[in-house]
């Protein structure tokens, strides 16, 4: 079996999730997004399939990196595969990205597990088929009755623990949000959270990224008073330092890395100096499912749980594969979208919840997307 093809399909939908100036997402008007389908077709016609933003897979990247290591080899040499692609960043002056990787990885995985017809997860290991959720905010807005204020968090906050959720984590306001960053009103949305949802709830802080330590440790010291579970990427997560000296000067569990690059190698030296209680790693962050099997055996070689960001395909199957993670980060969430809603190109959404919190993992070969070719090809651009 050899890779013959890898093709692209830019293709149209309708969403009405937009982006601030500062990229968070949003609800929005209505409008038609893109998104690419990247294909891998074997000389026998097996195919493996990832979604991507077209920017990431554009031609360039699919000619000057991926058809020259990919073209010719056996899609099960997946490990060397990487390995070789990871070699050629170096010198692609910052055009090959681990986000790029990721996706062609993660379609390799896809061809190997619709051609064995087992799910990717029982490939890396199978460890569950249903993991608790928590419910992953968008960042606060100004939008009336959606996350403008502490109270809406607060009744936000209800509606999902009545939808069944456990635990809930916060993005709060971040600019361009005209009082964005206030380490007050973060703190105020926690407290309004809290005292909606009551003492059970697991709740988790991830708000404004580039706080000073000084502004972290005030926050972090008010959510040790609320019981939150664990903080997220209060700071520049480039300066390990400020985090070895937050992990150390707060009792409530500090996570991370999410955004910092250097996959498993930057994970590893943030491990060894103390900066986090837990690992942080998404697929799409560190280039692939593989990378980021590796950052959680990483952190439970030291004890410590990884818990993997994003939601998606890709990330719930690895969340399935691995121990030492305890939820699925399931959104992002806001009261004006239905989340439950599968986007047009998806006959079903990858990540169904029960009433009790739980998403149960598709048993579909490959990922487990369900994915509508149908829309794809009537709404192809190139
Ligand atoms: O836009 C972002 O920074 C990410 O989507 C982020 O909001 C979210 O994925 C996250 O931080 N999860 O932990
Ligand atoms: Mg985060």
């Amino acid at each position: 079996m050899k890779i013959e093809s890898i093709d692209v399909t830019v293709f149209t939908y309708p969403t009405r999730r937009v982006s601030d100036s500062a990229g968070h997402s949003h609800p929005g008007e209505e409008n038609q997004a893109k998104m690419a389908l990247l294909t891998l077709t074997t000389d026998d016609g097996h195919q493996g399939y990832a979604f991507a933003p077209p920017e990431v897979v554009r031609p360039h990247i699919i000619n000057a990196f991926f058809r020259k290591v990919l073209i010719g080899q056996n899609p099960f040499d997946r490990e060397r595969l990487w390995q070789d692609l990871v070699h050629w960043q170096r010198g692609s002056a910052n055009q090959l990205t681990d986000r790029a990787i990721s996706i062609v990885e993660s379609a390799l995985w896809d061809l190997q597990g619709r051609f064995l017809n087992m799910p990717v997860h029982k490939l890396l290991g199978g460890f569950r088929e249903k993991v608790p959720a928590y419910g992953s905010t968008m960042c606060g807005d100004e939008l009336k009755g959606g996350l403008s204020t502490p109270e809406e968090y607060g009744q936000f906050a209800e509606k999902l623990v009545a939808r069944g959720y456990k635990a809930i984590k916060l993005h709060t306001w971040m600019p361009p949000v005209s009082f964005a960053p206030s380490p007050q009103m973060d703190v105020k949305a926690c407290a309004a959270v809290r005292e909606a949802v009551g003492p059970d709830v697991c709740l988790m802080l991830d708000g404004y990224h580039w706080y000073s330590r000084s502004d972290a440790l005030y926050i972090g010291r008010e959510l040790q008073k609320l019981n939150f579970t664990w903080f997220e990427e209060p700071m520049e997560e480039q300066s390990m330092a400020s985090y070895s000296w937050l992990t150390k000067s707060l009792d409530i569990d500090v996570i991370g890395p999410e955004s910092l690059s250097g996959k498993y190698f930057s994970r590893a030296d943030w491990v060894k100096e103390g900066a986090c209680d837990i690992l942080r790693a998404g697929v799409q962050g560190v280039g692939g499912l593989s990378p980021t099997m590796k950052v959680a055996a990483l952190a439970e070689a030291f004890g410590m749980d990884c818990e993997i960001h994003g939601n998606g395909a890709p990330n719930l199957n690895v969340v399935c594969a691995i121990k030492n993670c305890r939820w699925y980060e399931r959104g992002l969430l806001h009261p004006f979208l239905n989340y439950e809603e599968p986007a047009a190109y998806l006959n079903s959404i990858i990540d169904p919840m029960d009433d009790d919190g739980f998403v149960h993992l598709p048993q579909r070969p490959g990922l487990g997307e369900d994915i509508n070719f149908d829309w794809i090809e009537e709404h192809t651009l190139s």
